[in-house]
């Protein structure tokens, strides 16, 4: 299951590189097999959810090769249009298949994702959109099976601004006859390299980034090589490090425009922090001011997948901070593992209350999740004493080699396998 051990109370100080991002990167493998076309995709981050994207694609006929950072995925002939349930199981945003399969296919059958470590995930609004695009979707047994003799463009009206559910939408619509609009889009920055991609392929998607997204369906694709952008959630985690440990950190290879949230709260917490175009020095200060609220919202606010490392911060400021989750529903499973070593947070539904300690001291905790493992992990690089992190599988799906990057920052920390 492999642990992390980590020697606590060592300042952090040099450069960190990030890599590309995994929520670029899934729904771009899985752009890949609408066209019947070969990618070639760089800066593909080694992450156990691309491992798992890799299979899918490898289960259904595609043809996939990887090297270091670039994956290469020939989609020209397919062999199934199942998608292995236990893949499925095993990563969640597997789900984004299902627009890309109907648009190449006409049909396919994912079984259903299900809840997850952090509350439920439904998916009610993938199937509301791809049913209005004329997709017919039976649910049984945990199963979805779809299919449609045509995919049309139509208006769609999303209920909220999912991610998936635009990426989903999109995909479907990158082959539908006609134009599709998307309104209430999610706005998310990988939304705009999930366009970019499709357009480098010959798709003619425009305004994501913005709450309307406009496809006008297209028939051929041509091969393509794409760099996948830089992750806006390791760059906050590597600076939320920093921050933590009062260290001293250069943040490169990353997007200044995708983390201004995260760049604000940083600062309000006391952090001094210089940026130019591609790379950042965040200077943790000695003691960690709190933060009256941080919320979690869809981009361009705070983002969720943040929110867990932002509890580790300030569960050592010098008072009370807020935190209110209002993207998922119970999303505070690491509060109790932090509260073993020694935090002090008390959880009313969507709001955490986090009092600031003088100091954490090391435990035994276990990661529940991808970014509370992360979390787990900041606390345990300013904890006294010695502090294990258990299940590190989850960190290990979003994280490509932290304890590595870590150590080269000066952190004690060695990975067990
Ligand atoms: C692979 C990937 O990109 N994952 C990200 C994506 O997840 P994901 O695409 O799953 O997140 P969504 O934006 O869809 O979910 C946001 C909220 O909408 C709800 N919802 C969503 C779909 C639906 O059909 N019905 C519904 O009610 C969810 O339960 C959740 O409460 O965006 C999240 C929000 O930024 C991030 O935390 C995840 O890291
Ligand atoms: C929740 C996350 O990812 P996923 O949607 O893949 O579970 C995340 O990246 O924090």
């Amino acid at each position: 299951m492999g642990k992390y051990i980590i020697n606590g109370d060592k300042r952090l100080v040099g450069e960190v590189s990030v890599s590309g991002a995994k929520n670029a990167v899934l729904p771009i493998l899985a752009a890949t097999i609408v066209g019947g076309n070969r990618s070639t995709i760089f800066n593909t981050p080694n992450l156990r959810d691309v491992d798992i994207m890799e299979k899918i694609l490898l289960s259904i006929g595609c043809k996939v090769e990887r090297m270091d950072n670039i994956m290469y995925v020939d989609s020209r002939n397919l062999s199934s249009t199942n998608i292995p349930d236990e893949l499925v199981r095993e990563m969640r945003s597997s789900i984004i298949l299902m627009g890309s399969m109907l648009a190449r296919c006409g049909e396919t059958t994912v079984s259903y994702p299900g809840g997850c470590e952090i509350g439920p995930r439904p998916i009610d609004l993938h199937l509301k959109a791809l049913r209005q695009m004329g997709a017919e979707i039976d649910e049984s047994h945990g199963f979805l099976y779809c299919c449609c003799k045509e995919l049309k463009g139509c208006e769609i009206q999303l209920d909220y601004p999912s991610v998936g559910a635009t990426e989903n939408t999109i995909l479907a619509a990158v082959r539908a006859k006609g134009t599709t609009i998307i309104r209430n889009a999610a706005r998310e920055p990988e939304i705009i390299d999930l366009q970019n991609y499709l357009n480098k392929c010959g798709g003619k998607v425009s305004g994501a980034g913005t709450s309307i997204i406009r496809v006008e369906g297209v028939d051929k694709f041509e091969d393509v090589e794409y760099t996948i952008m830089s992750d806006r959630i390791v760059t906050g985690t590597y600076m939320a490090a920093s921050a933590i440990t009062g260290g001293e950190v250069v943040v490169k290879n990353i997007e200044t425009n995708h983390i201004q949230a995260i760049v604000a709260k940083l600062k309000e917490a006391g952090c001094l922090i210089y940026n130019d175009n591609s790379s950042l020095k965040v200077i943790g200060p000695e003691k960690i001011n709190c933060i009256e609220m941080t919320q979690t919202l869809p981009y361009p606010g705070f983002p969720t997948d943040m929110q867990a490392q932002m509890m580790a911060l300030l569960s050592i400021a010098n008072g009370t901070s807020i935190i209110s989750e209002t993207v998922f529903e119970n999303r505070f499973k690491h509060s109790d593992e932090l509260i073993r070593m020694g935090a002090n947070i008390k959880i009313i539904g969507k709001v955490a209350i986090i009092k600031g300690v003088k100091e954490l001291t090391g435990a035994k905790v276990t990661s529940k999740d991808l970014r509370g493992g992360a979390s787990l992990v900041l606390a345990g690089l300013k904890a006294k004493g010695t502090t294990e992190v258990e299940d590190i599988f989850h960190i290990e799906r979003g994280y490509e080699d932290l304890d590595k990057n870590l150590r080269k920052l000066g952190a004690d920390i060695v990975k067990i396998e």
